[in-house]
């Protein structure tokens, strides 16, 4: 215990260095190649590799990530002088989707666009839209966008696979814009769908300030805005756009509480996950009740398993198919390491290590379940750490009291659970610890998507132990895929079973709670807290009947 305090009495914090720090939430267009602290920390005893498990010592603050590699999703950041005239050729075309590593398939596929000018002149966008873009800063498409966009205004499906953090949000949100303002306002006309409350706050927003200044009108569906649309029938034609997580609009569908029917535009945000089981039945649902024949269905993720992508082709017609970067990789602005750490309590003692030598806020720190958030909580409140937790059990107004507090800075380090994996954009984040595995490769690409993100630099340190030793090459395929150095031995190591990753996804590696009260006394603490247990049941079963024969608790 003494030896744990000590390590974390070194846990200090430079807040005029932090302040610096959160000034990169505010959005940018070039990439800062800030210093990248890269602590590497592993105790000798601990360090399973050796020298050959830990990456290129890196504390250089120019070149940490070469400007050769920023080129492709990354490019829209790097200020470059582009020629924004329309295209002439095919050539030129093709030379200008390879130049930003765009790849689409399908038939007749639109031209991209090279500025969001071009969304005016060529797509009749509303200038409003451009005025509105230039007051929240964006000046140049990212790669998803430029494509994305042409191909909704078109309106054919699509399936759209770009790196996180590159703005397919916007490329969603503008051409739903376009679509809804041409349109007769006969209530909801577009619906976006998001896996998370979180996430659909954060899409709101942003939609709301893209239609500042205009008359759309946009809901977020919450308990309270589906109880008044229930009482009173008619607002809900006022509506233009509707942003929704799928069990509140299933709910919604269920009280007849909304009509879908004008509906013609419908987006799956993180659709991977939202076409897997516990969601899918709600989206088919969801689709049942958007009974336009006009439907335009377009599914957006930095993650798209070919197998979700067969089950997309069933419901979308001739859809076009765009990839940005590589397929299913990490964004390659994120520094990926990993870090063994024996055993579990080696995990305490590596988070300790770096508390103590100093690191960058803020930090996210991802772990496999709401006990163990509580649990890593507990262990660094006491650290002096501005700390705080967040998950599904705490009420929603903590939830977005927290999101907040992170997003202005006043929390340095958040513990989360997946709940905050996808889609969530904090800026600023500096660096992802996945305290806990990820128990896939796309919880990893999600994750560790929190940094790095709109072309910023980032950095993700995995930890691992024996038990996830088995998983470690998946982590390493993403790391190889996204351009990260990885020693060659490790690409020797064996891909896991496909059955094994299976049992993984549906159940995390079991492990010892995290906590630097020793064993006995934690099962010292647990039989202590049986025999409350038991005594407080053993009274109230005592407790005579009261009023019509119903005990009182
Ligand atoms: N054209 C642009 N120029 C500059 N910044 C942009 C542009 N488009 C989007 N961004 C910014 O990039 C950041 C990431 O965008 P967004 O959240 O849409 O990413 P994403 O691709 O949806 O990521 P994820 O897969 O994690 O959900 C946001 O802060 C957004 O404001």
């Amino acid at each position: 215990m003494d030896f744990f305090k000590l390590l974390g009495t070194g846990a200090k914090f430079d807040k005029a260095r932090f302040k610096e720090d959160i000034s990169v939430f505010k959005p940018s267009r070039r990439v800062k190649h800030e210093t990248v602290e890269v602590v590497d920390t592993v105790p000798k005893e601990l360090d399973f590799f050796g020298d050959h498990g830990r990456q290129k010592q890196r504390k250089d603050n120019t070149t940490a990530v070469p400007a050769t590699q920023l080129s492709g999703s990354a490019s829209r950041y790097v200020e470059e002088e582009e020629d924004h005239s329309p295209f002439q050729s095919a050539e030129e075309v093709g030379a200008y989707l390879k130049r930003h590593r765009i790849k689409v398939t399908g038939s007749d596929i639109p031209h991209p666009v090279k500025s969001f000018e071009m969304l005016c002149k060529e797509h009749n966008f509303q200038p409003f839209v451009l005025r509105n873009l230039q007051k929240l800063g964006f000046k140049q498409p990212t790669p998803v966008q430029m494509q994305a966009i042409p191909i909704a205004v078109h309106r054919r499906d699509l399936i759209a696979n770009a790196p996180t953090g590159s703005g397919k949000t916007l490329a969603f949100l503008l051409s739903i814009l376009h679509q809804v303002h041409t349109e007769e306002r006969v209530g909801y006309r577009a619906v976006v769908v998001s896996p998370t409350r979180e996430l659909a706050t954060q899409i709101h927003d942003h939609l709301r300030n893209l239609t500042a200044g205009r008359k759309l009108k946009t809901c977020l569906m919450t308990k309270p805005n589906a109880a008044m649309q229930a009482q009173d029938p008619s607002m809900r034609q006022k509506f233009d756009i509707l942003v929704t997580t799928p069990l509140r609009l299933v709910h919604a569908i269920q009280n007849s509480e909304v009509d879908l029917s004008h509906v013609r535009t419908l987006i799956l945000d993180e659709a991977d996950t939202l076409m897997e089981k516990g969601f899918l039945e709600q989206v088919d649902e969801i689709l049942a009740a958007c009974s336009s024949s006009n439907l335009q269905i377009s599914l957006f993720s930095a993650t798209m398993p070919s197998s979700i992508e067969q089950m997309a082709n069933t419901i979308m017609k001739d859809p076009i198919r765009i990839i940005v970067g590589t397929q299913n990789a990490a964004t390659e602005t994120i520094d990926q390491k990993l870090v063994f750490v024996g055993q579990e309590t080696g995990k305490l003692i590596e988070l300790r290590n770096m508390i103590t030598k100093g690191f960058k806020p803020p930090c996210l720190i991802f772990v496999q379940s709401i006990e163990r958030a509580k649990e890593l909580f507990h262990e660094l409140i006491f650290e002096g750490i501005n700390v705080e937790v967040i998950h599904s059990e705490r009420t929603q107004t903590q939830r977005n009291r927290i999101i907040q507090k992170f997003r202005s800075g006043d929390l340095w380090v958040l513990i989360c659970t997946e709940l905050m994996a996808r889609g969530i954009d904090f800026k600023g984040v500096n660096l992802v610890i996945n305290y806990d595995f990820p128990q896939s490769t796309q919880s990893y690409i999600h994750r560790i998507g929190r940094t790095g993100r709109a072309g910023r630099l980032g950095k993700a340190i995995t930890y691992f132990t024996k038990e996830d030793a088995p998983y470690l090459k998946t982590i390493v395929n993403v790391m190889r895929e996204s351009g990260c150095e990885v020693p060659e031995w490790m690409l020797q190591l064996k891909n896991p079973k496909k059955n094994d990753k299976k049992k993984l996804k549906k159940a995390p590696v079991e492990r010892d709670s995290i906590s630097t009260t020793p064993k006995y006394d934690l099962k010292r603490q647990k039989h202590r807290q049986q025999i409350i247990e038991q005594s407080k049941a053993k009274k109230h079963k005592e407790q005579p009947a009261i009023g019509n024969g119903t005990a009182q608790t």
